[in-house]
């Protein structure tokens, strides 16, 4: 479990990595396939993650100096370097600021920020035609699928992957802060995505 802290409380912290990361998400009128019925879809959200060079799926974003930069400039200029345009990003888009347990010495920042359909398009399209990063440190921008399909596709296979740092807990936190999901529909997707991966290591428990 991550330990919470404030802003404020983590920029007066000597000798401390940070890194701030951010959500980018908007309505969409899509429906899978064009054609399975309501029951089953729900109208798709589009939110942004990345394959990671190293294989982990994360969020957009990086490593930001706070003696040099402000943290929000710090990640415009990351997201610049990964999406290929200016996102511009502001405190009111700040969310919550973390000690990370699984990097010692590692701060975590994550940010939150609604688009427009067409603007969260065009930011995927420059992602591969102009981001410096592209197929190396961003292997790919992915969405995440917010349905649920039969056999645990959709969202529950999505979140049986492997993830960096807390970006997990930090997808689930939002799904829940911008009531995009119910509570019980975030709580069957991770017991279905905790059982297909005891499934997959042989621990029946
Ligand atoms: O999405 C994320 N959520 C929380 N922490 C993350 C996320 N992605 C990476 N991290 C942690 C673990 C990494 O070592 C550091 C730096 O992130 P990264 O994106 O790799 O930074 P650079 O591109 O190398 O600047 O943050």
């Amino acid at each position: 479990m991550e330990q919470q802290i404030t802003r404020e409380d983590a920029l007066t912290r000597k000798g401390y990595k940070h890194a701030c990361h951010i959500m980018l998400y908007g309505d969409s009128s899509a429906k899978l396939f064009g054609k399975i019925p309501i029951k089953h879809i729900v109208l798709i959200t589009v939110i942004q993650m990345q394959m990671r060079f190293d294989g982990l799926l994360g969020f957009p974003g990086g490593l930001v100096n706070p003696s040099n930069e402000t943290l929000e400039a710090g990640l415009s200029r990351e997201l610049h370097e990964e999406v290929g345009v200016a996102v511009p990003v502001g405190v009111d888009n700040h969310v919550s600021t973390c000690l990370s347990s699984s990097c010692p010495g590692l701060i975590t920042h994550f940010y939150i920020k609604k688009m427009a359909e067409s603007e969260l398009k065009e930011l995927e399209t420059a992602a591969v035609a102009k981001a410096t990063d592209h197929g190396l440190e961003v292997l790919g921008m992915v969405r995440v699928p917010l349905y649920f399909l039969r056999n645990g596709g959709g969202l529950p296979y999505f979140l049986s992957h492997s993830f960096i740092s807390n970006s997990r807990a930090q997808l689930l936190s939002a799904l829940q802060r911008c009531r995009l999901l119910s509570q019980g529909e975030i709580e069957k997707a991770v017991s279905q995505a905790e059982q297909m991966r005891r499934t997959r290591s042989g621990d029946p428990h």
